[in-house]
């Protein structure tokens, strides 16, 4: 593989891996502290030297990921949390799931969102996720406003949002699919001889990182590889989550000395490429006329000012993500127009465009007749696929003229693609090393959250 080079955004002090280069496009630059990386010639073990001068050797995090730029920031902050931890131990003991040494207890932690599992949880969960400031980034001076402010949106928005999860059932099905998810990747661990405990931990609802947390204290495990279920990184997912952990590690001694290895991306995953262009490919096949069709991405959106005043790096790693998709399909003599489109926009600001639903009424007026709808930021079913795609956008698109219409579903418990999960968890777990969290600016710091029933 031929040697490539990047520059990219920094954590103080951070020391980062990269392994499993699946292409040679050069990392994109950000306005933050920079550092240089490259390659070696075999694409793997890839080390990005420090470019913090006052703390050129501690580890922070130990990221492996593939390629394209990453964002890393400061990451702090606090958070509640309480019950239903959900650890998947195999069929003995946790005690029982060790690594090759002896005392080698392996964990993977898991990230994902989280969503309310009845009506009753919709405004607490919105409470929970605008009072982040990875959400809702409120100026310096204006912090002592966000649990004010998420309490008044999270009101204003509640009637809406129980709407959508009336329509889906009465709750989010995300904690339901992250434990099958977990389960599948236990089992795909075990069946590398790379016995494991897997945890989950969602950022707005339960089980919380702490409770995850908890567990893996009491399961005194040793090593931990963090899997964020975001194939793309971005300030406001991944990056929260991580603030978060890292947070709760700077305050816990037997944490901050655990060996973490943070996979901070994964959409550049042969695997992951794979089976979301297999899950494309069987779809077209359901129309009668598969050349014809339009395929649609439609990504979850964030504000436009992430991505330009604050260097995320979301919007530049889903462009390539959907490149390296099509290239996968192109490869398969399937040479299909495809586009792509933001949805999910929240309140007044700008967010990244094109929108999904301008698009689509675009694409109906210039005379597309077909088209496949592919939820590309997220790998499970949720209240943005089921009713927003599904309902809202779909009844849009057969208004705007389109007579045809078909949605990919969300990854799941795709063997290709979980199996890809175990692999990146194997590749990462020799970079982990200590997670030294930076002291915290008290004015940085996250609202508690709203204390859960
Ligand atoms: C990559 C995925 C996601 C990004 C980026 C993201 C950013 C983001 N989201 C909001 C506001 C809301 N998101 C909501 C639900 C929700 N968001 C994601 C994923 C991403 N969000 C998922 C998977 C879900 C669904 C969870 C579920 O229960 O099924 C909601 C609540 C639902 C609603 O009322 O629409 C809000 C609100 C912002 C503001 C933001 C970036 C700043
Ligand atoms: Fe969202």
């Amino acid at each position: 593989m031929e040697a490539i080079s990047c520059s990219r955004v920094n954590l103080p002090g951070s020391t980062l891996r990269n392994t499993n280069h699946r292409s040679s496009l050069p990392c994109h630059q950000t306005r933050i502290s920079m550092s240089t990386c490259s390659n070696s010639s075999d694409g793997q073990a890839y080390t990005v030297s420090c470019s913090n001068p006052t703390d050129k050797q501690s580890g922070i995090v130990s990221g492996s990921y593939l390629r394209g730029p990453l964002q890393k920031r400061d990451l702090s902050g606090k958070t509640f949390c309480s019950l239903g931890v959900c650890t998947y131990t195999g069929t003995g003991s946790s005690s029982e799931s060790h690594s090759h040494a002896a005392e080698e207890r392996v964990g993977v932690l898991l990230l994902n969102l989280g969503g309310p599992e009845t009506l009753h949880d919709v405004q607490p969960f919105l409470f929970n996720l605008f009072a982040d400031p990875d959400i809702i980034r409120l100026p310096r001076p204006f912090k002592f406003l966000q649990r004010p402010l998420a309490q008044l949106i999270s009101v204003l928005r509640a009637p809406k949002s129980k709407e959508g999860y009336a329509s889906i059932g009465g709750g989010s099905p995300l904690r339901k699919i992250t434990d099958d998810q977990a389960f599948s990747l236990k089992k795909a661990l075990d069946a590398k001889e790379m016995p494991v405990n897997v945890y989950v931990a969602m950022r707005y609802w339960h089980p919380f990182t702490e409770e995850a947390v908890q567990q893996i204290k009491r399961d005194r495990i040793t090593k931990l590889v963090v899997l964020p279920l975001y194939p793309q990184f971005s300030i406001s997912t991944t990056g929260s989550s991580i603030r978060v952990l890292q947070n709760i590690c700077r305050e816990d001694a037997y944490l901050s000395r655990l060996p973490i290895s943070i996979i901070q991306s994964w959409y550049q995953r042969e695997g992951y490429i794979r089976s979301m262009a297999d899950l494309i490919e069987k779809e077209l096949q359901s129309f009668s006329r598969p050349e014809e069709v339009m395929v649609f991405f439609s990504a979850h959106g964030v504000p436009v000012s992430y991505v330009e005043n604050a260097g995320d790096p979301y919007r530049d790693q889903m462009e390539d993500c959907i490149h390296l998709i099509m290239q996968e399909l192109k490869s398969r003599r399937i040479c299909n127009d495809h586009t792509l489109a933001y949805q999910s926009r929240v309140g007044p600001v700008q967010w990244l465009k094109p929108y999904t639903d301008e698009v689509l009424v675009e694409l109906g007026q210039k005379g597309v007749k077909s088209l496949l709808a592919v939820p590309v930021s997220f790998v499970s079913e949720h209240i943005e696929t089921l009713d927003e795609i599904d309902r809202e956008y779909k009844e849009l698109a057969l208004e705007s003229g389109i007579e045809n219409w078909g949605r990919v579903p969300a990854l799941g418990c795709n063997p290709t693609f979980i199996t890809d999960l175990a692999d990146a968890v194997i590749e990462a777990l020799p970079s982990a090393t200590a997670m030294k969290t930076p002291s915290m600016d008290s004015e940085e710091e996250d609202p508690y959250l709203q204390p859960q029933p």
